[in-house]
């Protein structure tokens, strides 16, 4: 196991090192059960990181922003490969989905060794004193799939959540918001302390095309990008409007259609990509959004998807722009004030982490920021105990009874991944 040095960095300067490694296979097989450390992959590609030299428990991401610039200053980083995309030093994190209204913290851990690959580029990174070692951290034990499972239910029944829906329904009808999106949960206990590895690495497998997170026992696999910024430009994936198999197995294209073509869908839609792009703005030399959403293939849903673009002012680092963006009308709904009200008001559940930025940011200020869906939380104070959190975007023409289907179908993956399915 890694040993916990936590710096003065007052004080100390840090070094790091980042040296080429060939390509190390599996990214998870490096993660021991006791500390599973972060991960943050996508199609094989990414990075895994354990120990930490450095956590920082807060409730904004400004906060974490203005910690972060003042470690990234105490670091000096000699590294084989400057300039990669993602190698070296960086921090990884998680944030509430409102610091005001959850029990919470979010956190920042400035991890000690960094095993990342991003296409042909295999790296190690590690922290501390200066070695040019190549030598990987051991392979860690096998992963334990859980046993003796047991769903005990949501913090409101089915029938409360719908009933919440059609409420938040007449308020938009009355025009006193536009779109709100609301969450509800599911608690799923099991026999012995989970191991977030496995379900890591079923995520993985099954929605390669997501980007899956492990960050403080919150896992899971999101397919929304909230940004990346990497060198001068930013990029965010803003999705919104679902529809998802039903029972009678419709042809996936059939329904592929009727996304594009749902009225519903597309201003639900209309709604996330114009809070993105308005927050993105002040931030932006130049921008492209662009004119119509595209279909977002998942195993267990369709979305509508738009990718957004935009040359970032340099001093505008990943953390600055999360603040910004966070929470978009995709998880929260719009105008972002009153459908936070609204959520707080009627939906009766601590998001927690879900639905907040989870991801890294390096030296530079460049980074991915996801937004944590298709997830769930284990606390170290439950940990047999996992949350699990699906939401939908209601507006002006939802079905409460659709709704909740598509809050089922949100929670698919990680039932899945707890061999629930
Ligand atoms: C809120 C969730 O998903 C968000 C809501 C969507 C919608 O309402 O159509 C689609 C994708 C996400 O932006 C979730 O997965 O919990």
């Amino acid at each position: 196991m890694l040993a916990k040095v936590i710096l003065d960095f007052g004080s100390a300067r840090m070094r790091a090192t980042t040296v080429a490694i060939p390509d190390p296979g599996p990214l998870e097989r490096f993660l021991p059960e006791s500390a599973p450390g972060c991960a943050f992959v996508r199609r094989g590609d990414g990075f895994v990181a354990l120990g930490e030299v450095a956590r920082f428990e807060t409730d904004t991401l400004e906060a974490a922003d203005v910690w972060w610039d003042e470690i990234s200053d105490h670091i000096d980083h000699d590294s084989e490969m400057p300039g990669e995309f993602g190698t070296g030093p960086l921090a990884v994190g998680s944030f509430t989905f409102d610091p005001d209204r959850s029990e919470d913290l979010s956190v920042l851990i400035v991890p000690e060794v960094i095993v990342g690959r991003r296409g042909e580029l295999s790296w190690m990174t590690r922290l501390g004193p200066a070695h040019r070692s190549t030598a990987l951290p051991p392979v860690a034990e096998p992963t334990r799939r859980p046993g003796g499972l047991e769903v005990l239910g949501g913090s409101m029944g089915e029938g409360v959540w719908t009933d919440i829906v059609a409420e938040v329904v007449e308020l938009i009808r009355r025009g006193e918001v536009h779109k709100v999106v609301l969450a509800r949960d599911l608690l799923v206990r099991s026999d012995a302390p989970f191991d977030l590895r496995h379900l890591f690495g079923r995520l993985l497998a099954g929605y390669p095309m997501t980007w899956a997170y492990l960050v403080d026992g919150l896992v899971g696999a999101t397919p929304e990008l909230l940004l990346r910024r990497q060198g001068g430009l930013v990029t965010s994936r803003v999705l919104a409007g679902t529809v998802w198999k039903d029972a009678e197995g419709t042809d996936p294209l059939a329904k592929a259609a009727e996304l594009a073509r749902s009225q519903k869908d597309i201003s639900e839609h209309e709604f996330a990509v114009e809070s993105v792009a308005s927050a993105l703005a002040p931030y932006c030399q130049a921008m492209n959004v662009p004119e119509a959403p595209s279909v977002l293939k998942l195993p267990n849903v369709m979305h509508l998807a738009t990718d957004i673009t935009g040359v970032v002012c340099q001093e505008a680092g990943a953390l600055t722009l999360a603040a910004a963006l966070h929470p978009s009308a995709a998880v929260c709904g719009t105008p972002s004030h009153l459908a936070l009200d609204i959520i707080s008001e009627l939906e009766s559940l601590d998001r927690g982490r879900y639905a907040g930025p989870v991801g890294w940011v390096d030296t530079q200020g460049d980074g991915e920021w996801a937004i944590a869906l298709r997830g769930g939380q284990v606390r170290a104070t439950a940990p047999s105990e996992i949350q699990l959190f699906a939401g939908a975007g209601i507006v002006a023409d939802s079905s409460p009874e659709a709704e909740l289907a598509e809050t089922a179908a949100k929670f698919v993956p990680m039932l899945q991944a707890l061999g629930l399915d």
